[in-house]
């Protein structure tokens, strides 16, 4: 079944990071741009994970995963290799109704990472429903490449008129006729 695409406020919310390897820091690296306060929890802790971790504040935690982690979590990502470790990391969380991904399962996930485009506040997300990862990277590169590169400007243009102009038909005329204007 497909994936609804749900976008959510990150900023305040508390995310914990299981494991510090390749997919923990590509699952940091996109996490970053939304503000959320990170935690991370891995046994061994790669270099590039430990860098962009002092770089942004993210705590790190070098040991073993244990449930206390998860107390106060919101949201958790399991980027371990080791799937017996994933399923029970999804069961601790779903029994705290924690919502959690796991890196090798859509089965251990309530949620799965997308392929993203963001520019400024437009964010755009690419999911395959988990069947083939390397397709929503591809699709990603496809939508970039053929974007309009003033999109940022056109948006804080328009959010300026929704917030100074009375709502109603004209300021939704006006906002018609600038998208046409600009982007046909
Ligand atoms: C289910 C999901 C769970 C989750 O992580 O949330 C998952 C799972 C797995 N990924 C695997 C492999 C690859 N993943 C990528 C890339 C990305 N993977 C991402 C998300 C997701 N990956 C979720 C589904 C997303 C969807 O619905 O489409 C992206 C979109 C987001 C991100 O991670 O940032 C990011 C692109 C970001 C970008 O470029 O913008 C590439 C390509 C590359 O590396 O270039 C490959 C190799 C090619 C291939 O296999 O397709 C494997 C097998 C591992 C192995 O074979 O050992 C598993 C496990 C399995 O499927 O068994
Ligand atoms: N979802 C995705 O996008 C992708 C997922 N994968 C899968 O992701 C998994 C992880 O891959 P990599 O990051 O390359 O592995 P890695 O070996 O680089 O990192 C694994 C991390 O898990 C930690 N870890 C293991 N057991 C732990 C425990 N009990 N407590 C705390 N930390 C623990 C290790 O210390 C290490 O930091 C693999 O199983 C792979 O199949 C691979 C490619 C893409």
């Amino acid at each position: 079944m497909a994936l609804f695409p749900m976008f959510v406020d990150l900023k305040d919310k508390e995310v914990l990071v299981v494991g510090a390897g390749n997919v923990a820091l590509r699952k940091i690296e996109k996490l970053i741009p939304f503000s959320p306060n990170i935690t991370v929890v891995a046994e061994k802790v790669s270099e590039d994970v430990r860098k962009i971790c002092t770089e942004n504040g993210i705590k790190v935690i070098e040991r073993s995963f244990k449930k206390e982690d998860l107390i106060d979590k919101e949201m958790v990502i399991v980027a371990v290799d080791n799937i017996d470790l994933q399923k029970e990391i999804f069961k601790y969380c779903r029994d705290l109704k924690i919502p959690v991904n796991s890196v090798d399962s859509p089965e251990y996930c309530d949620f799965i990472f997308p392929a993203y485009v963001k520019i400024g506040d437009i964010v755009i997300g690419i999911t395959t429903s988990g069947k083939a990862p390397g397709l929503s990277a591809k699709i990603r590169e496809i939508i970039e490449n053929c974007l309009p590169e003033n999109l940022e400007d056109i948006l804080e243009e328009l959010s300026n008129i929704r917030q100074t102009k009375e709502k109603g038909k004209e300021r939704q005329e006006l906002i018609k006729k600038i998208i046409q204007e600009k982007l046909g």
